[in-house]
Formats: structure tokens, C-alpha cells, sequence
């Protein structure tokens, strides 16, 4: 944004009058009105480029690898046609709403999700649609992505859900699950999650029926750098766990992770042997780990596995799989329990926790994009760019909708986060940012000091010296700074 000494005075009036430094200062204030008119430019430029397809989805359609690839991918290209039916479209009408919803219902079965949650989704977001509570300012095709991605933030939590830890003694995760869904590495994982967090920890291997799962325990333990107990594959797992407890608690360790043993599927004897554990250390997490890959039918058996013993979550794995995202939008709202974290990969680093707000963006394929709508909705409105764009043609441009746009763009944070979110901009230099933020603040000083008269009329302050050094002195600024 350019720099000027404070302008005061816009109107055809003080152009009227005709002094060759009041048409200057005239000149000046429409310049504020042309920045404000640019910024405005701006974001309606962030806006469209909300709808127009993202690089990562021009990639998929672009190559057949990258789909296999990109978790969502299928997903996020059929949520897709959903808003492009929208183009052209002024306001959301149950009409027009009908064949997108159908695009969302089958991009969703698609991907998986189970058919109860798919119908409360769609029908929410229907409602959602046709409610009065959408934010004008914002094309319709854009209210559904934003409605969309709101639902699935909900759908999938809302809240990121971290471990919770013991108030005293050491902290016990019980891992559970199916064989083959990735639990011994989960073990290490978070025992690489944990050491991260600055907490000690121990491995407890109680996968007993196969000797390998200990083999496989001790070398991931030894990659982490954190110490493994075993007793061999003779003991009982709910004895060797609270042996390894005692351990812990003589050691002062903050946290052991149990590795349990999978079965092919749920059985009596796995369930007995998993709620005998519980019953000796009682964990304070019973962390189900599921493979993303089994779609809607993970939600199914964390639902089973909470019903027999009792979990505090889960974990889903192979998310960098073919996953079609099935497991990961169901799990929560069949199960009612969370997703805490997600596994992505063989290496140790490849565990996250699991963030709804994150994964709903990762399925919209929007990014930033949709989080710079979220901001704008919520200072811009139409009617008020609208009346803006009266003023400034009928050089009606005051102080007041100087002050008001420049608030406007301080709502949505500061200016290089604003800037930082509007494609294209990024050329423009931390220094001229941080210039243009001193310039704005300076200008703004003085437009507080004025009256409200003198902020509707400048040419108040061209005919005025006592008033000009009025402001000056209010706004701690010299005669010359406020000059004319
Ligand atoms: N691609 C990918 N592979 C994974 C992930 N997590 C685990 N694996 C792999 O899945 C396979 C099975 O993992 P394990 O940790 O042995 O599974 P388990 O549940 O302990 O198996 P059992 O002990 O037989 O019950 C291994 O080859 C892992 O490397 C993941 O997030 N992504």
C-alpha cells in the first residue's frame, strides 16, 4: 500500500472551491479509496479461486498413479462435481441443490462411509443449505464447501483428542486389535511420539503367541531407542503387563505401551485375554488400532471392541494405503469414540495425531483457500461492499469507510497474514508489509482524533488551521503531517 501524509479532503465540494492543494489532497483520499477498491479486488479474486479446481486435484485427473497415491482423492474429485454444478447459480434453492447433494451422497458411499452416517450427513447439510444461518458475500457454490467442510470437521470429532496421561505413576496404553492392522508399530511409533514429548517410556511385549511379534518389538524398540519387556511367549499376558508396570513404577518411567495379539477375528479367547489385562493395570488409554484400508468395516469393529471391553479410541493405520477414507469419516460417529491418531507409513515418524479440521481441508482439496473464506465471511458483507462501491464512484468516500474497510481487513488478522493468504501475492517483501502497516496505523491515528463531522466532511479540516492542529496534537503528530 502506498504512502501518503493524511488526505482530508474527498468531495466535489472542496473541488469546488478549487485551491490547486485541496484538488492534491482530493486526489489523495481517492487514492485510499482505489487501495481499499484493490484489496476488495483481492479477495474476490481469493474467493473465485475457491471454486476452480485445486493443482492437487488438476494432478489426479491428470494421472491415474497420483489417485492411487492420494488418500481422498476419489473423494475429493466427487465432492467436486458437486460445487461446479453450482456455478452460475445466485442463491441455494431446494431445486438447485438436489443434484449436487446426490453428487455428495455417492462421492461419500464411494469412499465407503457407512450408509447411516452418509444419510445424517447429507441431510444435515441439505438443511444446512436451505437455513437462514448462511453468510452472505459469499457465492453459493462456496456456502456448500463451507458447509460441507463444517460437517465434516463435526462428523469427525470436531476436536483434535491427544493422549491423556496418568495424574500418578506411570501412564498404560493398551493397544488392541485384528492381526496384521500395524499394532507392533504403532507400539514403537508412539513410543517414538512419547520420547518426542519428553517423556520416558517402556515397550511391553505381550503378543505371546507369536514369537516373531517380540522379535519385531525388540528391533523397533531398539530404532527408538527405548527398552522393551518380555517374558517370552510362556507367561500370561495380563502378568507379563503388570510385571512390566512394577518395572516401570521402580524406574520412574512415565508411560509403558502394551502390545497385545491380533486374531484373523474377533474371538471369545482375545477378548477375555484383553479384558483380563485391563482388569490388572487399568490402562488409562485402550487405544483400538484399525487399518484405514477396511473402510466403514474399522468403524464397525471399534464399535464392537468398545461394547466387549471398553476403548478410549483409535488409531487408524495405513492411511497412506489405497485408502478411500471410508473408516476415517465413520469411525467417530458409529463408534462415538475418536480417532486420536493416524498412521501413514512404515517409518516411526509416520504417526500423527488426528486433526478433523486438517483432514476435512485434505478432502476439500482447498487449503488456505477456504480458511481466507472463512475470515472474509465473517467481516465482509455484500450490502456493505456494494455501498462502497456507490460512494467511491460519487466520490462520496469519507473517513469513516476509510476507517471501516481498514478494520475490516485488521478482522481477518494482520496484513501479512491477510496478504499471505491471497494467491499471487507473495512477491510483496516482509519490509513493504511492514511499511505499509506503519503508514496505515499513522493515518488511522489521526482519523480517530477528528470529529465525527470532520471524519463525514474533510473539507472541514482544508478550511480549518485551528482544526488541523487540533487532530495533530490529539494524535501526537505534527501541524505539516496533517497538512493539506
Ligand atoms: N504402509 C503402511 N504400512 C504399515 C503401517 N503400519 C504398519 N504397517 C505395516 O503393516 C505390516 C503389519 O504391521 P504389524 O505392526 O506387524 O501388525 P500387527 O498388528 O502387530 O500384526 P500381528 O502381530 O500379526 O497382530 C508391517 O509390514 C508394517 O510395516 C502404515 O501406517 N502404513
Amino acid at each position: 500500500m502506498e504512502a501518503t501524509a493524511l488526505t482530508l479532503s474527498s468531495s466535489s465540494a472542496a473541488a469546488r472551491r478549487s485551491p490547486a492543494k485541496e484538488i492534491a489532497a482530493s486526489l489523495r483520499l481517492r487514492r485510499f479509496a482505489v487501495h481499499a477498491v484493490q484489496l476488495r479486488a483481492a479477495q474476490s479474486a481469493a474467493l473465485r479461486a475457491l471454486s476452480a479446481p485445486s493443482p492437487g486435484a488438476r494432478k489426479r485427473r491428470g494421472s491415474g498413479l497420483v489417485v492411487r497415491a492420494e488418500m481422498f482423492g476419489q473423494l475429493t474429485t466427487g465432492l467436486e462435481s458437486a460445487w461446479n454444478k453450482l456455478r452460475g447459480v445466485d442463491v441455494l434453492t431446494k431445486e438447485n441443490i438436489a443434484e449436487p447433494i446426490r453428487d455428495i451422497r455417492r462421492a461419500l458411499l464411494e469412499a465407503d462411509v457407512s450408509l447411516p452416517v452418509v444419510r445424517r450427513f447429507v441431510s444435515s447439510i441439505s438443511e444446512k443449505a436451505l437455513g437462514a444461518d448462511l453468510i452472505r458475500g459469499v457465492r453459493p457454490d462456496q456456502q456448500l464447501v463451507k458447509i460441507v467442510h463444517d460437517e465434516l470437521v463435526q462428523l469427525t470429532g470436531g476436536e483434535v483428542c491427544d493422549l491423556v496421561f496418568a495424574k500418578s505413576g506411570p501412564t498404560v496404553i493398551l493397544l488392541a486389535g485384528l492381526q496384521g492392522v500395524g499394532k507392533t508399530t504403532i507400539c514403537a511409533k508412539l513410543a517414538f511420539y512419547l520420547k518426542k514429548l519428553g517423556k520416558s517410556c517402556l515397550l511391553v511385549a505381550a503378543d505371546v503367541y507369536r514369537p516373531a511379534a517380540i522379535d519385531q518389538l525388540t528391533i523397533l524398540g531398539e530404532q527408538v531407542g527405548v527398552p522393551v519387556y518380555s517374558e517370552g511367549t510362556e507367561a500370561k499376558p495380563a502378568q507379563i503387563t503388570k510385571n512390566a508396570l512394577e518395572e516401570a513404577k521402580r524406574k520412574n518411567i512415565d508411560a509403558i505401551v502394551v502390545d497385545t495379539a491380533g486374531r484373523l477375528q474377533i474371538d471369545k479367547s482375545m477378548m477375555d485375554e484383553l479384558k483380563e489385562v485391563k482388569k490388572v493395570v487399568n490402562p488409562t488409554e485402550v487405544l483400538l488400532v484399525v487399518d484405514a484400508m477396511t473402510g466403514q468395516e474399522a468403524a464397525a469393529l471399534v464399535t464392537t471392541f468398545n461394547i466387549e471391553i471398553g476403548i478410549t479410541g483409535a488409531i487408524l493405520t495405513k492411511l497412506d494405503g489405497d485408502s478411500r477414507g471410508g473408516a476415517a469419516l465413520s469411525v467417530k460417529e458409529v463408534s462415538g469414540k475418536p480417532i486420536k491418531f493416524v498412521g501413514h507409513g512404515e517409518r516411526m515418524e509416520d504417526l500423527e495425531l488426528f486433526y478433523p479440521d486438517r483432514m476435512a481441508q485434505r478432502v476439500l482439496g482447498m487449503g488456505d483457500v477456504l480458511s481466507f473464506v472463512e475470515k472474509a465471511q465473517e467481516v465482509v458483507r455484500q450490502e456493505d461492499a456494494v455501498e462502497l462501491q456507490k460512494k467511491i464512484l460519487s466520490a462520496k468516500f469519507d473517513f469513516n469507510d476509510f476507517l471501516k474497510q481498514s478494520q475490516n481487513v485488521a478482522k481477518m488478522g494482520s496484513m501479512s497474514r491477510v496478504i499471505g493468504m491471497i494467491p499471487g501475492m507473495n512477491k510483496v517483501t516482509p519490509a513493504q508489509i511492514r511499511e505499509a502497516e506503519k503508514k496505515l496505523a499513522f493515518v488511522e491515528s489521526m482519523i480517530n482524533a477528528m470529529t465525527a463531522e470532520e471524519r463525514e466532511k474533510p473539507e472541514l479540516l482544508a478550511e480549518s488551521r485551528e482544526r488541523r492542529i487540533r487532530v495533530a496534537e490529539e494524535s501526537g503528530k505534527t501541524e505539516q503531517e496533517v497538512q493539506l
